[in-house]
């Protein structure tokens, strides 16, 4: 349990929290912290609960038992989806969902804009505040090129890429990336990294991901969460969890590597 004197530089904190699925435990105890500005990666072997511990954080699903806080002691059990996400939390699912007949431009200002309504937004002639937003969304995600390109045209990367920005746009302190360089070429999955490395200067970011030498180019020194069985296994820098014996056997050692 963290002391309060702990909690200054804290933005998430999972205590003892567990989640049972008919009968299943998916989250056992588990307990996780992150510091403002921290980029955390956390892997695991399939079933391992990550996608289960990311759908707790937003709300999608509810403790049975546990703890969990945002900032200074927000406690986001009691919270829906849309509350937490307005509280500053935003999450990229594995699959990008971008407007396809839409623009590259189009599909940020409508991110920038909120629930106004796809007709709404794109009636109305955007402010200069706005474009300039955008613009600097656009070079933050490196789609300067594609503004006027109907997103259904982009490749799988730039989609991935203008997804992450839709989420920028919305500012939120804490980015929930689901396996962000799934599919991705090698080229795609290093561009993506060197993104993820910028955003972590603003933002604090937790990226799921099975994909290790993407880990290890985003995780540099700073810390790796190995969940197995609904719970951390260890946490530590990328070349410590790697060496760890248990990990070995739990995760690297059934061929993923
Ligand atoms: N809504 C649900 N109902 C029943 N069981 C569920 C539900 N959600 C998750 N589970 C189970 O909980 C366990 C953890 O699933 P989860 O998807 O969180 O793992 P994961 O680590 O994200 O796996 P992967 O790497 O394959 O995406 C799995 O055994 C899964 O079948």
């Amino acid at each position: 349990m963290k002391l309060a004197a702990e909690k200054t530089n804290l933005l998430l904190l999972v205590e003892d929290v567990s989640k049972t699925f008919d009968g299943f435990k998916a989250i056992s105890n588990l307990t996780f912290y992150l510091d403002r500005g921290e980029l955390r990666t956390v892997i695991g072997p399939n079933g391992a609960g990550k996608s289960t511990f990311f759908d707790l954080i937003t709300g999608r699903a509810k403790p049975d038992t546990g703890r969990i806080e945002f900032g200074w002691n927000t406690d986001l059990t009691g919270m829906n989806e849309y509350q937490i996400n307005r509280l500053g939390i935003g999450r990229k699912f594995q699959t990008p969902s971008v407007y396809a007949e839409h623009t590259v431009f189009e599909n940020l200002l409508l991110s920038l804009q909120g629930p106004r309504g796809v007709f709404a937004t794109l009636w109305h002639r955007p402010t200069s505040t706005e474009r300039d937003r955008i613009d600097a969304l656009l070079r933050t995600v490196r789609l300067e090129a594609k503004r006027a390109v109907p997103a259904g045209r982009l490749a799988h990367g730039e989609k991935q890429w203008l997804e992450l920005g839709m989420l920028l746009a919305q500012d939120p302190q804490l980015l929930l990336v689901d396996e962000p360089a799934a599919g991705m070429t090698d080229d795609e999955t290093a561009r993506t990294g060197d993104l993820l490395i910028s955003l972590a200067e603003k933002h604090s970011i937790i990226v799921v991901e099975h994909d290790m030498t993407f880990v290890r180019q985003i995780a540099r020194d700073g810390k790796v969460t190995v969940l197995h069985q609904g719970t951390v296994l260890c946490e530590g820098r990328f070349d410590e969890v790697q060496a760890d014996e248990r990990v070995r056997e739990v995760y690297l050692g059934r061929g993923k590597h």
